[in-house]
């Protein structure tokens, strides 16, 4: 039974909510059962309480839901609770003999689980594990991933989810989320209906074109809508129902896809062009119709030739934001302004060398020169002077500014051409050298050792994705630079030893920004995604790290904190929402921290009466 199959007809709730008083509405949103243990609904045993509060929704209409009982309950992924029934909740609900006699907590079947994942030695399995535990029991899930985030994360996102994506075809069991693929032109809408939720507030959606730097993988790519959405629950706060992964299914270049019998997507060359387009405009219109304008879509791993268009053309109509250029853009941003503590001076004083000319390259590039230009009333176009790009060609320059793709123009800079990333970095001299290529092991130890002998701490970020693209590696960064490096990566690295020292490398993944950022937008209700607002993410973000990371060489905050950090962000990027006239949640909350973190799904069990 799926979960708005069981939610009750607006009637009831009506007649529900003008017996409550204040004092059952305070219980209701802290989690509790409301509703007398004996009322039965429609002939079958049922319970109604309140969900977490995550919306100003359902601050004023807490959503009331019955749940089934026996064996639908166990097999319900969202109200199961497994051996944690109570002995009150299994003669309620009958569940007797369907379960063993032990009675579990919560937190005794996160002990027995994290055991069983920590016993297989290979990460796919136990990302296989994670996934049968989100199908099972989905609350269970978020609590096991929010005890153990820097355990878990590796797991249920990258690298993991990048292998994942590649096996997808045998792991594919029952539906994550949503396929929609060229067959379903003129009935997407129809399709959104399909989805069993309907109050939706972030999709994230691919088009698999360039799953990480692991190229095309098609309909398999749905991995990655997947894992982002179930961050948003769990690093931000969103509550699982409101979230939706889709993949649109326009067909795949990758021939090892076409020619695999199991492969489970569309079995075509991609659609290009027209066709391409408009089965995207169909789609972003269904969303709005469906979901309205305030329901968030975030564009991910889009190939560059689609991202920035997409972008261009719905920033301004529509609440999206494109994670790979402006999610990476932001956190990265945090971790310079955060390094400035280590480096001295502004961001205007240093020198930046991207490898890599893509969405991620040219998105934190464009990102920087505003930051600069913003905190020091320069022009943006002399900003960018700062920084230069290499792509596959070698240095961007002016002289090639007439073959470049418009997002590489504003990047070309006045320079005699140089082939090379090392004659790069011997001619620019950057204090920065940033990785953003989707190839790995690009930064050699000549290279390293180049930005080694120009910087006594060379701020160096390896930014691609999965482990095995990271331009270089933590333990080669330390030990090229004798030590002297400030790391960080997009996929994470142990910390590693060099000549006695203990380094901790940072993680410059855009986890740290777009759940927080994505949840900002819904709890201020925002309607359009504003640049200001990522830097807004940045600066919130940046402050989150404190003096005693600083003392371990750390640019960003540790992980583990993350929800906190999220709730941060989320002020901050509310905050700048109202501030644009861009918020309709009105009133304005005075205490935004306060509101997010109160607005925050917890994925503890709910007693059921
Ligand atoms: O998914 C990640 O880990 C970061 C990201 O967006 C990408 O590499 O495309
Ligand atoms: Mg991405």
């Amino acid at each position: 039974m799926s979960r708005s199959q069981i939610l009750r007809p607006i009637k009831l709730l009506k007649r529900m909510q003008q017996k409550m008083d204040s004092s059952s509405l305070k219980r209701m949103k802290d989690g509790e059962s409301i509703i007398d243990p004996k009322s039965t609904v429609g002939g079958g045993v049922a319970d109604v309480y309140g969900e977490d509060r995550a919306t100003e929704d359902q601050l004023v209409t807490p959503w009331t839901v019955s749940v089934a009982s026996g064996y639908t309950l166990l097999r319900d992924p969202h109200h199961n609770k497994g051996l944690a029934f109570t002995e009150r909740e299994r003669d309620s609900h009958y569940l007797r003999g369907l379960l063993p006699t032990a009675v579990s907590t919560q937190e005794l079947q996160v002990k027995k689980l994290m055991q069983s994942i920590r016993s297989y030695d290979i990460p796919l399995q136990k990302y296989v594990a994670m996934m049968d535990l989100q199908e099972r029991n989905e609350r269970l899930f978020y609590k096991l991933l929010i005890d153990n985030v820097e355990e878990l994360l590796p797991i249920v996102y990258t690298p993991t989810v990048g292998e994942a994506c590649q096996k997808y075809g045998s792991i594919f069991k029952r539906p994550q989320g949503l396929y929609i693929s060229l067959k379903e032109k003129g009935k997407i809408l129809e399709v959104l209906k399909n989805w069993p939720e309907r109050s939706i507030q972030v999709i994230v959606a691919t088009d698999g074109e360039r799953i990480l730097g692991l190229g095309d993988l098609g309909c398999q790519g749905m991995g990655i809508p997947v894992g982002k959405l179930a961050l948003y629950t769990a690093l931000g706060g969103v509550r699982p129902s409101a979230c939706l992964p889709i993949t649109i299914d326009v067909g795949t270049n990758n021939q090892k896809l076409l020619d695999d019998e199991f492969y489970i997507g569309l079995r075509q060359k991609r659609a290009t062009g027209k066709e391409y387009y408009d089965l995207l405009e169909e789609f972003m219109s269904a969303v709005k119709q469906n979901y309205g304008e305030k329901v968030l879509v975030q564009f991910e791993d889009f190939a560059n030739h689609n991202a920035f268009e997409l972008l261009a053309k719905y920033r301004t109509t529509h609440l999206v934001f494109n994670d790979d250029i402006q999610g990476t853009a932001s956190v990265v941003l945090a971790g310079l302004v955060a390094s400035l503590k280590l480096l001295g001076g502004s961001l205007a004083d240093h020198t930046f060398l991207f490898f890599g000319a893509g969405e991620a390259g040219t998105g934190i590039a464009e990102l920087i020169a505003l930051e600069i230009s913003t905190k020091t009333n320069i022009p943006v176009e002399e900003a960018r002077k700062k920084i230069w790009l290499v792509d596959s060609k070698g240095l961007i320059v002016s002289s090639r500014k007439e073959s470049l793709q418009h997002f590489k123009k504003p990047w070309a800079h006045e320079h005699e051409p140089l082939s090379t990333l090392l004659d790069a970095v011997k001619a620019i001299k950057p204090s920065v050298l940033i990785g953003t290529s989707g190839v790995g092991q690009t930064f050699t130890k000549d290279v390293v050792e180049a930005m080694a002998a120009i910087n006594e701490r060379p701020l160096i970020m390896a930014l691609s994705n999965p482990t095995s693209q990271a331009e270089c590696t933590a333990e080669q960064a330390y030990t090229w630079t004798e030590g002297r490096a400030i790391y960080s990566s997009g996929s994470p690295f142990d910390p590693c030893e060099y000549n006695g020292k203990s380094f901790i490398p940072g993680q410059a993944n855009n986890a740290y920004i777009f759940p927080g950022l994505g949840f900002g937008l819904v709890i201020s209700g925002a309607i359009r995604v504003h640049d200001e607002m990522l830097l807004a993410a940045s600066e919130a973000l940046a402050s989150q790290v404190m003096q005693e990371h600083y003392d371990k060489g750390m640019i960003y905050p540790p992980l583990a904190n993350i929800r906190k950090i999220s709730a941060h962000i989320a002020a901050n990027v509310a905050a700048k929402a109202y501030e644009l006239g861009l918020a309709t949640r009105l009133p304005r909350p005075t205490d935004l921290v306060k509101y997010a973190e109160s607005c925050m799904y917890t994925p503890n069990y709910r007693s059921y009466r």
